[in-house]
């Protein structure tokens, strides 16, 4: 067994090598994005090869690399970065500091003065020692008033800076975060996100708020602690510091390794979030399986394997505490004894050792803030580099990117043999020489069996994702030259399960304006009655004030169809997509609603996807889409004349099943 060890432990120490020499090889060259692919590729068969268990590969991340060689520099910079964040709270931190170093000086003044106090009393020649222990005192309790007011002043400026370096943070990150193309959202989840801007965001503005000010303070108490402890006896302070390069050295490496766990454990914490986040949300599916139990029991797990992780932390810190804790009990020691022995020589007074003893004491405490400064610096750079990780993304689909013309689209829409397939499923070919003309003023509907691509159609349309191949023009000009925020500004959409956000019905109508468009309350109106919303707003006590609850919860899925029409109606789009719109309705409501869908259809280019064939009877050309091509097109009667055919299939079928 012992040998079996020893040996994997030798292949593993091998592969570590061959992989170190393969990285420093490939780093040097300024290779490094493009041979990182291979790189990873030939760490894998190098472990595979020699049996070894998977190492962590090199991920290239535009400036940050796993090399070791890359480590010392990438952990400088995000230092720098951390603290050029406070950058904007320049004058009020240099206030804060200014106040911070009044305090101090006057914290470490008690020594000497209490030194002094021992001194005056003990003086048994001097019979003035009670007038000048008056004075003494007078000036003393005016020190500590200012001491106090800096004091204030300290903990008041650092703090108020901090919340508006975290209020600004969180705003670059949530713009950011709003800011990145769909596909970058479907690997992650909102759980996630969410505990990027809150635990990331706090974590780092505590450090550069609280923690940089108990840090400086720690600093300035340090120096002004050794300065006094060497006037007093340099003696005494040589045995008394001997230990610090020792404290200093454990510091260093606990900091490095405080910094990897706080990573791993705040990734761990935002797997965890997300998952749960997911159950919370989406709570009636839980208990409609009755799934309480089980989800408790898997959140149970994934809570000890955190737990787990933050035992290594927690040993780690008393390990760290414990032996800093250990150092100190020995200078404490040491210059008792030979303070002492200087004392009871005449070398030094009662007052001189008393100084001395709580100037090594404050020292000491200060030496621990600082290692404490120290832990809490690498957290905040811990969680910093996962709020890098976003703001550092290069966006796929920059909204800021494109032509925006001033005139409004005329609505020709040409797909052109596109290819496209999720990002995050890239072996799953949805669309496939895909090519369809949807024509200014008039009505095409996408038919097909589920899943054969017919929303991706519309995403592609919205340019939530762009195709591998083909092009998608809009009045011949592609896509991807226009600004995305211009072209959606063009296209409304009703989807089949349509997003409402918390507030009032009015409010999530009112979402579908335009920046900077002309709003008429009389528009409003002709909205809201052409959906059909009026006709159970008006039966709610608050009207369309009513509140519809979190992603509209407290409406049915019909009403929340009728608020979604209406928000696409307010914005009067050039090109209007219809993602089986009117699904949830009964079929009075469908009648009334897909009335008032013609109407709004009419003069604009119109991509309707139905599964019900009955609602697109009307459409110019329906398209029918299978394996992720267009298969039959024509309009509803040519499509039915034909003796044979998909569409003819999929009416027959649906009039049997509405028979039957
Ligand atoms: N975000 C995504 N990431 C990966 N795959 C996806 C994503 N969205 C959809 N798909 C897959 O793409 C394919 C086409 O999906 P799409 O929603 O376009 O089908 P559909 O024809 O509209 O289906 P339905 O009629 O059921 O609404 C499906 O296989 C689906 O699983």
């Amino acid at each position: 067994m012992l040998m079996q060890c020893l040996q994997n432990h030798g292949r593993y120490k091998l592969g570590q090598l061959i992989i170190s020499y393969r990285t420093r090889h490939f780093s040097t060259g300024g290779y490094m994005k493009k041979n990182v692919k291979l790189l990873n590729q030939t760490n894998r068969h190098i472990l595979q090869a020699i049996h070894l268990p998977k190492l962590p590969l090199i991920r290239y991340t535009g400036y940050r690399a796993n090399a070791s060689t890359q480590k010392v520099k990438v952990r400088r910079k995000d230092m720098i970065r951390l603290i050029s964040l406070a950058k904007s709270e320049k004058l009020v931190l240099a206030a804060a500091i200014g106040c911070l170093i009044i305090s101090s000086v006057i914290t470490m003044s008690v020594p000497y003065a209490l030194g002094k106090t021992l001194d005056i009393m003990f003086d048994k020649d001097d019979n003035q020692s009670m007038v000048k222990l008056k004075h003494f005192c007078a000036i003393l309790c005016g020190v500590f008033v200012i001491g106090g007011l800096a004091n204030f002043g300290r903990v008041y400026l650092f703090n108020s800076a901090s919340l508006r370096i975290v209020r600004d943070l969180r705003l670059r990150l949530y713009r950011s975060m709003l800011n990145q193309e769909s596909a970058w959202f479907d690997q992650k989840g909102s759980g996630e996100l969410v505990s990027r801007l809150n635990t990331d965001a706090y974590s780092v503005g505590n450090s550069l708020s609280q923690n940089l000010s108990d840090g400086l303070r720690s600093i300035c108490m340090v120096l002004a602690g050794t300065a006094m402890m060497i006037y007093t006896s340099p003696q005494l302070t040589l045995i008394g510091t001997c230990v610090v390069p020792c404290v200093g050295g454990i510091a260093v490496i606990y900091g490095r390794y405080v910094r990897t766990i706080t990573r791993t454990l705040l990734d761990k914490f935002a797997d965890i979030f997300k998952s749960a986040e997911e159950r919370l949300s989406n709570v009636k599916a839980v208990k409609i399986f009755c799934k309480e139990d089980y989800e408790t029991n898997n959140f149970k797990n994934l809570l000890s394997d955190a737990v787990k992780l933050g035992y290594k932390d927690a040993m780690a810190r008393a390990m760290f505490f414990g032996l800093t804790g250990m150092s100190g009990n020995v200078i404490i020691i040491s210059v008792l004894y030979y303070g002492g022995t200087l004392v009871v020589n005449d070398i030094l007074s009662i007052g001189e050792l008393t100084s001395f003893i709580l100037y090594a004491g404050y020292s000491s405490i200060s030496i621990n803030g600082l290692s404490n400064f120290y832990t809490e610096l690498n957290k905040g750079i811990g969680s910093a580099q996962r709020i890098w990780d976003i703001l550092d993304r290069k966006y796929e689909i920059p909204l800021n990117f494109g032509i925006m013309p001033s005139e409004k689209p005329k609505g020709q829409v040409v797909f052109d043999n596109v290819k496209f397939c999720f990002p995050a499923r890239p072996q799953n070919k949805v669309l496939d020489n895909f090519t369809l003309v949807l024509r200014p003023g008039e009505t095409t509907a996408l038919v097909g069996r589920s899943g054969s691509g017919k929303t991706t159609v519309a995403t592609l349309l919205l340019r939530l994702y762009d195709p591998l191949n083909g092009r998608i023009a809009l009045d011949d000009v592609d896509l991807r030259e226009l600004s995305p925020i211009w072209l959606r500004s063009h296209i409304g959409a009703v989807n089949q399960e349509p997003v409402l956000f918390s507030g009032t019905i009015r409010d999530n109508i009112l979402y579908g304006l335009n920046p900077n468009a002309n709003f008429t309350e009389s528009h409003f109106e002709e909205a809201v009655h052409k959906a059909h919303v009026d006709e159970f707003s008006s039966q709610l006590p608050d009207g369309l004030n009513t509140l519809v609850g979190q992603r509209g919860v407290l409406l049915s899925g019909g009403q929340k169809q009728r608020v979604a029409i209406a928000r696409a109606l307010i914005k009067n789009p050039t090109i209007l997509i219809l993602d089986e719109a009117t699904s949830a309705l009964d079929s009075v409501s469908e009648e009334l609603v897909q009335n008032a869908l013609d109407e709004l259809a009419k003069g604009r280019t119109c991509l309707t996807i139905a599964h019900r064939l009955s609602t697109i009877r009307n459409a110019n050309t329906i398209a029918v889409l299978d394996n992720g091509h267009v298969i039959e097109q024509g309009s509803y009667e040519q499509l039915i004349a034909q003796n044979v055919g998909t569409f003819k299939e999929l009416v027959k079928k649906q009039a049997f099943l509405m028979n039957s």
